[in-house]
C-alpha cells in the first residue's frame, strides 16, 4: 500500500510551504514523507522534490508554444492534461518500470505528498484533478486530499461561507477521503482569532446572524444564506482544522488526522479500502477477517 495526500487550496494559501513543514516534522520522528512538485509553474519551494512535473513540462513550455499560446491558465490547464496523457511516466517515476521497485526500501513506508497548484478549479469542476486522483488509485495509493485556505479570508461570515462552499465543491468533485485545513493561524490578531473560533467552535449559527446582517447580500438573501449555513451545519459537510505552523503539536495533531483518515499504520496486510464497514465495526478485529 502507497500512502497519499493531494494537497491543494487557492493560490498562496500556503501548499508549498505546509509540504515543506510536514516533511520536515516527519523527519523529525525518523519518518519518511517525500514530496512530489505537480506545480508546472512553482518557481520556488523550500523542499527538495522527489518528483518535479517541470522535468516533464514547464508552464514556459505552454505559453511560449507558436500554436498552443496558452495564457498562465490556460497553460496550467495544458499541462496537467499532458500529464495525464504521459501517465507512463508519473508512474514510472513514482513506482518504477518495474513494479516490484518501490520508491522507498520498504513498500508500506511509500508516503508522499502532491504539492499541487493553486488554480482549484482543476479539482472543482475540471476533470483533470479527478483523473489523477484516480490515477493514484489505481497504482494502489490510499489517498486523502487536503484542503488548504489562508484562514485570514475566512474571518468573517460571508468569506466563511464561501470558503466552505469551495471545500464543498472539491470534496463533491473528487470523492474522495478530505480534510480542510486552515493555514497561516499565526497571522491572525486575537480578535480575528476570537472571531473564528465562533464560527468553528461551539455554534456556526453565530455565522447565520453575522451573515445576515453584516452585508448587503446577505441582508438581501437572508433565506437563502440561511438555507446554505442550516445545511453545512446539519449534516457536518465541512469542518476545518485550524493549523499554526510555528506550532509542532498542531502540526502533529493535524498529520495524526489525516494518517487516521488514510489509515496509516494500520495493519498493512488488511485491505480495508475496497470494504467500508460501518464505524463501530472497524475496531473489531473479527470484522478483518472478511476483508482480504
Ligand atoms: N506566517 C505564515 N506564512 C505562511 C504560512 N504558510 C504560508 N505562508 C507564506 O505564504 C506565502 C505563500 O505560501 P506558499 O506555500 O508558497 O503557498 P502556495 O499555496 O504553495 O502558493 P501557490 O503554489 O502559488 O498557489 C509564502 O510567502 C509563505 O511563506 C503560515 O502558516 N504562516
Ligand atoms: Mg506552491
Amino acid at each position: 500500500m502507497r500512502y497519499a495526500q493531494i494537497v491543494i487550496g487557492p493560490a498562496g494559501s500556503g501548499k508549498s510551504t505546509y509540504c515543506t513543514y510536514m516533511q520536515r516534522l516527519a523527519q523529525d520522528s525518523k519518518r519518511l514523507i517525500e514530496v512530489v512538485n505537480l506545480d508546472p509553474a512553482a518557481e520556488h519551494f523550500d523542499y527538495q522534490p522527489a518528483i518535479d512535473i517541470r522535468d516533464l513540462i514547464q508552464l514556459d513550455d505552454a505559453m511560449e508554444d507558436e500554436e498552443l499560446r496558452y495564457g498562465p491558465n490556460g497553460g496550467l490547464v495544458f499541462c496537467l492534461e499532458f500529464l495525464i496523457e504521459n501517465q507512463e511516466w508519473l508512474k514510472s517515476q513514482l513506482i518504477g518500470a518495474d513494479p516490484d521497485n518501490e520508491l522507498s526500501t520498504d513498500p508500506d513506508d511509500d508516503y508522499i505528498l502532491f504539492d499541487m497548484p493553486g488554480q482549484i478549479e482543476l479539482f472543482t469542476h475540471l476533470t483533470m484533478g479527478k483523473k489523477l486522483v484516480q490515477l493514484l488509485e489505481s497504482w494502489n495509493f490510499r489517498i486523502c486530499t487536503v484542503f488548504l485556505v489562508d484562514s485570514q479570508f475566512m474571518i468573517d461570515g460571508a468569506k466563511f461561507l464561501s470558503g466552505t462552499m469551495a471545500a464543498l465543491s472539491v470534496m463533491a468533485n473528487l470523492e474522495m477521503p478530505h480534510v480542510n485545513v486552515l493555514t497561516k493561524m499565526d497571522l491572525l490578531s486575537k480578535s480575528a482569532r476570537k472571531q473564528l473560533d465562533k464560527y468553528l467552535d461551539p455554534d456556526p449559527r453565530a455565522l447565520l446572524n453575522d451573515l445576515t446582517t453584516e452585508s448587503a447580500w446577505g441582508r438581501s438573501h437572508r433565506k437563502l444564506s440561511e438555507a446554505i449555513g442550516t445545511l453545512i451545519e446539519d449534516f457536518s459537510l465541512v469542518r476545518f482544522i485550524p493549523m499554526n505552523i510555528d506550532d509542532e503539536d498542531s502540526l502533529q495533531d493535524l498529520l495524526l488526522q489525516i494518517d487516521n483518515v488514510i489509515q496509516y499504520g494500520e495493519d498493512g496486510d488488511v485491505k480495508m479500502h475496497d470494504f467500508d464497514p460501518p464505524d463501530n465495526e472497524k475496531e473489531n478485529d473479527d470484522s478483518k477477517l472478511f476483508m482480504e
